[in-house]
């Protein structure tokens, strides 16, 4: 679906009349959920879960039927200066690896009965090293987020948004210095592996990046300056996912950088997101504070392409199923206590 900005005045417009969740139908959840055959709480953040979906699909009893994997993947300048475990043609690699169905997250979206489109920007056109200076134009930072607004299927039920770039923790960092502060080692981890001399170059390069931005700058501009095309365009994925009403389930550390530029841009842009996972690169924790989120699970990933996300969905599918599906204590015959 075309995306309804054409430049930046009208992307930060749309951050001001961000859609909201169905009160009505929170209410009925609500109900719905005291009167199920489990003592009061006994199905911990399930219960929540399941009622924070169906504020957002605007109906008391949802089932999770169309749920959608949208994979991006985009290059990077800052590459050239060693900071990761593999180089930048990788990237290009691994998008015809999803495209035949290889890598990890297709077996994981089959898994999980979700549909999965990849979305390569520009690989022969890696951004500017930010390092230097702006990672990107004006122009390409509203043409990535654009291809990520127009991923999203208005018709799917839940949306995951995945990224595919070589070198793009270190961007993801740059991006969570320069809005969250702290310290350049807080914030870089190893990515893909980089050994210790590639993270010192990559600590050091994050420290350079955001140090360019001086004190608060504005997110926009942070990802713009820091970011790279998949970062924007799952940026763009999750705001238009909020635009139409489509729950989110965050993904790892570089999925999390581009959440927390709207969190920022916006209080609130991520109500309709729930963190999917904790990973193992280092950032991603103190990145999930940030953003005010606890995940739903943590197994130590540390691969990216959406699928810690993914794997959340099964924990969505069971809280829905519960939530929806289980008898009251009327309809059982069971005493309510
Ligand atoms: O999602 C994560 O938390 C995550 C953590 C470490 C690495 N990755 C993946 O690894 C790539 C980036 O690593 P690097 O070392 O090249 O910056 C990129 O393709 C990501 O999908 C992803
Ligand atoms: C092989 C490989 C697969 C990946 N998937 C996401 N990031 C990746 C990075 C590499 C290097």
């Amino acid at each position: 679906m075309t995306p309804p900005f054409s430049d930046l005045a009208g992307l930060r417009a749309l951050l001001t009349e961000l859609p909201v969740p169905d009160a009505a139908a929170l209410s009925a959840a609500q109900v719905r959920n005291a009167q199920l055959t489990k003592p009061a709480g006994a199905l911990g953040r399930l219960e929540e879960l399941a009622m924070w979906y169906a504020s957002w699909r605007g109906t008391p009893r949802p089932r999770l039927e169309r749920p959608q994997v949208a994979i991006f993947a985009g290059n990077h300048g800052v590459v050239a200066r060693g900071v990761s475990a593999f180089p930048a043609e990788v990237t290009a690699q691994m998008v015809g690896n999803f495209e035949a169905g290889g890598a990890a997250v297709n077996q994981l979206a089959e898994t999980f009965g979700a549909t999965m489109t990849v979305h390569p920007i520009a690989l022969d056109r890696p951004t500017a090293d930010f390092v230097e200076g702006p990672a990107m134009t004006e122009a390409e930072l509203l043409e990535a987020m654009a291809i990520g607004w127009s991923a999203v299927d208005p018709v799917s039920d839940l949306l995951v948004a995945g990224e595919m770039g070589i070198g793009n923790t270190c961007s993801a960092s740059a991006i969570a210095l320069a809005l969250e502060g702290g310290r350049a080692q807080d914030w870089t981890g190893r990515g893909t592996g980089v050994d210790a001399p590639g993270l010192a170059r990559k600590s050091e390069a994050v420290a350079q990046g955001a140090a360019r931005l001086g004190p608060d700058p504005d997110p926009i501009e942070v990802l713009r300056q820091l970011g790279g095309r998949e970062i924007a365009a799952m940026a763009g994925a999750i705001l238009a996912a909020r635009h139409h009403r489509i729950p989110v389930l965050l993904d790892g550390f570089i999925c999390c950088s581009a959440a927390l530029v709207l969190h920022r841009a916006a209080p609130g842009a991520l109500d309709h997101a729930v963190a999917g996972h904790q990973g193992a690169e280092a950032g991603h924790a103190r990145l999930l504070q940030a953003l005010g989120k606890a995940p739903l699970l943590a197994l130590d990933l540390r691969l990216g392409e959406g699928s810690g996300g993914v794997l959340a969905i099964g924990v969505l599918r069971g809280a829905l199923a519960c939530h929806s599906g289980m008898a009251s204590f009327a309809e059982a015959g069971v005493s309510d206590g």
